[in-house]
């Protein structure tokens, strides 16, 4: 269908309004020919890169294969902009915006320039940009020009596309003399098109309706820490990931070694966003919950507030400090030794000094024991020395290496020295720590008796998300289990040297290769490494660096962060000691026993002041009746919101039902199915306290059967039975919030968890209360 004005009073726009259509699909259909060309292009030369191993002109398979990968990726991103591949035009100052001949953007300078914005850049045979990648600078007026500042711009054009086809237009006029030369095409307005579609349970780009003061951020430089501060629904995580987008456009070459990584609060936020920046062309950013960071763990939900609060103290990581140090004993008293049938002497001053020599190489615990053990075993070869050569008379010199072999293989040693500095696993040393009193209190003398119980918990208890800064602290005091790992990284070295010279050496016949098919590009040497050494196992850079604790992001984008505990800042900070960050969060919708009060004490201790602090300020998500209702809410308890400045104005003010005492999972029951009528074919959430998630499951199945999901495989599903705390980040058509009062003490009276669970609703909110309805709720 063709959206086309046709109401009476915009009759006689009609005619001109089709032409442009036209002339508008005219040229979007000239973009998708080029697209399809390219995709053709590169399936083409993937076939023949894949086709020359078997020739075998290439030097091995693992460079036919880095080959394939650079084309796969490519093709990857081609295929991925599919869909509204255009979405803007701007007309600037001196062009023709009443010719309807389609137009390129040529000219450097903008004059008189017709330019289209899309996805990615595209160019002509002979290079003529045909398309402009919305990141590029000169894309940067289709979002930040208005009649004030406009940037040249005469015209912002959206075009509204459905499949390859034009369905729409819309256009601003900033040059207000064009008014007299053009006429206008407006439908409904871009925004509220994009705002008012159904949810769909993953969250999808807003490229085509960035918002100026969104822009403006998406943009700011790189360098140095930027904290987002937004209200519910004000675009947060929108411009967080289109800020990876961008910065990865911008320093591309930077960030594609040193990889960009995003963290976000669970696995089912991280669901719900995984598609964004793929449909932005970007697939190699991390992305990781909070409790992922750790290679190895998965940890869960930390249950309780109180262990929760102690373990993200600051003061941990003195705690993790001295329980590593405590690995390093003395002696209680002097011991025996035999070695081949003498017996020698560990002093407790031997001990003493290995051990102070050991500690002063400044290495870990781990990497540090090879200097303790060999100090210690030179002292005891010349014990052995000495005494073999009292033995003989002084008449036979032993071989110093031999008798340092035979002190090493003596298990009387072995297991003294071990006694006193045993190798251990991050996961071992905390693990103790937190199931043995003796190692706590040995560690952790700021803990009152009462602290020390919370903390202690059974052995081998599941991992939580505030242990993983633990682990990570304890792994970076401990290092690498095996004492050749500081070898074997001189070997890797060595052996990249070796394998840049065999890169080198076959680029060229590569090339000549290449050439022969007719291939584009210079490849480098460096980059047939690259290549060769992801796929050595089979790996991509993201997945590397996932697999990686040490490894140093380029970039670390942080999103709800004001959830974080410090330690858990002091994780992260450790993930980039470049300190690139964009941090973003509401420090009202803090519901975590760790919480942030602002953002100058959570960054405080790691960043000082130096950090930029920028605000958003309009409401995308949630209607105003609905934002109101949130905002009175907790303004009433304490908590200080702005009044929100919501787009829409909404249907439905939220519905309250008081329930009889012990029938509110009745009344889920009940409601359900007029709430999922509402919806109409959009997504609803159910949002309870955590002690009534099972039985309202099991109450909306009886209804909706496998239409219900839960946890972080729940966003497929249109309805979705959830914790205030899973649902963060989300949104919902239809939100049934069920007993306020529980949401507010499950999060120890903290109102976080009931104002975010409010403000996950973009249309409806209905709240089903048996305990008290928290005060502003109902006006
Ligand atoms: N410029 C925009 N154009 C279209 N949609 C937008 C725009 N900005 C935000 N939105 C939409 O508004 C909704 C809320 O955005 P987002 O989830 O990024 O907000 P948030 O600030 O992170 O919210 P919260 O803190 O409540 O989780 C999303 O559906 C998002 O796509």
């Amino acid at each position: 269908m063709v959206d086309v004005p046709t109401s009476a009073t915009e009759t006689d726009t009609a005619e001109s309004g089709r032409v442009e259509l036209e002339h508008e699909r005219g040229y979007v259909g000239v973009l998708y020919s080029r697209l399809d060309a390219l995709r053709a292009e590169k399936t083409e030369q993937l076939a023949k890169v894949r086709r020359t191993g078997a020739i075998g002109s290439l030097q091995n398979q693992s460079e036919r294969d880095a080959y394939a990968t650079m084309h796969e990726d490519r093709l990857a991103q081609l295929n991925a902009v599919e869909e509204r591949l255009v979405f803007g035009r701007l007309d600037l100052d001196g062009a023709a915006v009443g010719d309807s001949a389609p137009q390129s953007s040529a000219d450097d300078d903008g004059v008189g320039a017709t330019r289209y914005i899309g996805r990615i850049g595209l160019t002509d045979g002979e290079q003529r940009r045909l398309l402009i990648d919305w990141r590029a600078p000169e894309a940067g007026a289709f979002y930040q020009a208005t009649a004030f500042e406009r940037f040249n711009v005469r015209r912002r054009r959206h075009l509204i596309l459905r499949g390859r086809n034009v369905v729409s237009l819309e256009d601003d006029i900033l040059d207000e003399t064009l008014l007299d030369e053009v006429e206008v095409h407006q439908g409904e307005g871009a925004l509220l098109a994009a705002l008012t579609q159904r949810r769909t349970g993953r969250m999808g780009d807003i490229v085509s309706t960035i918002q100026a003061e969104q822009d403006r951020i998406i943009r700011t430089d790189m360098a140095g820490v930027v904290v987002v501060q937004g209200g519910p629904g004000t675009g947060k995580t929108a411009v967080a990931l289109h800020r990876a987008a961008y910065l990865l456009y911008e320093h591309r070459e930077r960030l594609k070694s040193a990889g960009v990584l995003l963290v976000g609060p669970s696995h089912a936020f991280m669901r719900y966003i995984e598609r964004v920046l793929p449909s932005l062309g970007e697939t190699g950013v991390v992305m990781s919950s909070i409790g992922e960071l750790m290679p190895g763990i998965d940890a869960g939900e930390e249950t309780s507030h109180e262990a929760a609060r102690l373990k993200g103290d600051l003061r941990m990581a003195e705690a993790v400090k001295r329980a590593v140090a405590n690995r390093q004993r003395l002696l209680a008293e002097d011991r025996r030794v035999v070695v081949e049938g003498t017996s020698l002497t560990l002093t407790r001053k031997m001990v003493k000094r290995a051990r102070d020599k050991a500690r002063s190489t400044g290495k870990p615990h781990n990497e540090a024991r090879a200097t303790f053990v060999k100090v210690l075993v030179r002292e005891l070869a010349e014990q052995l020395e000495e005494h073999l050569e009292e033995s003989s008379g002084g008449g036979n010199k032993a071989d110093r290496a031999y008798l340092v072999e035979d002190v090493r293989s003596s298990e009387d040693v072995r297991i003294a020295l071990n006694l006193c500095w045993l190798p251990v696993t991050p996961q071992r040393l905390v693990g103790e720590l937190l199931s043995k009193p003796e190692h706590l209190v040995a560690a952790a003398p700021h803990l009152s008796a009462q602290e020390t119980l919370e903390l202690l918990r059974p052995v081998g208890a599941a991992w939580t998300e505030s242990d993983v800064p633990l682990l990570d602290e304890a792994a970076e005091l401990l290092g690498e289990l095996d004492a050749s790992a500081g070898r074997a990284e001189a070997q890797a070295a060595a052996q990249r040297k070796r394998d840049m010279e065999l890169a080198e050496a076959s680029v060229q016949s590569t090339d000549e290769m290449l050439a022969e098919y007719g291939q584009d590009g210079l490849v480098t040497a460096e980059e047939v490494l690259d290549f060769n050494e992801e796929q050595g196992p089979g790996y991509t850079a993201a997945e590397r660096a996932m697999a990686d604790r040490t490894w140093a992001y380029g970039h670390v984008v942080v999103d709800e962060a004001q959830e974080l505990s410090p330690m858990q800042w002091r994780l992260l900070m450790r993930r980039c000691p470049m300190k690139s960050f964009t941090v973003v969060g509401d420090i009202a919708q803090a519901s975590s026993a760790t919480r942030a009060t602002s953002w100058a004490a959570a960054l405080g201790p790691f960043v000082g002041e130096r950090f930029a602090l920028e605000e958003l300020t309009v409401n995308y998500r949630t209607p105003t009746q609905i934002a109101e209702a949130a905002a009175r809410v907790a303004q009433r308890a304490g908590l200080t919101v702005s009044t929100p400045k919501a787009v829409r104005e909404g249907t439905w003010p939220p519905i309250v039902d008081r329930v009889r005492e012990g029938s509110v999972v009745d009344a889920v029951r009940r409601v359900l199915p007029e709430e999922v009528a509402a919806s109409d074919g959009g997504l609803t959430a159910v949002i309870a306290p955590r002690h009534l998630v099972d039985a309202v499951r099991a109450a909306a199945v009886e209804g909706f059967g496998r239409r219900v999901g839960t946890g972080s495989g729940g966003v497929e599903q249109d309805i979705v039975v959830t914790t205030a705390r899973e649902s963060k980040g989300l949104e919902f058509d239809v939100v049934v919030l069920v007993e306020p009062e529980a949401l507010i003490a499950e999060a120890d009276g903290g109102l976080g968890g009931l104002y975010v669970a409010m403000t996950r609703a973009t249309q409806r909110l209905r709240v089903l209360a048996e305990g008290a309805i928290p005060d502003g709720l109902e006006g």
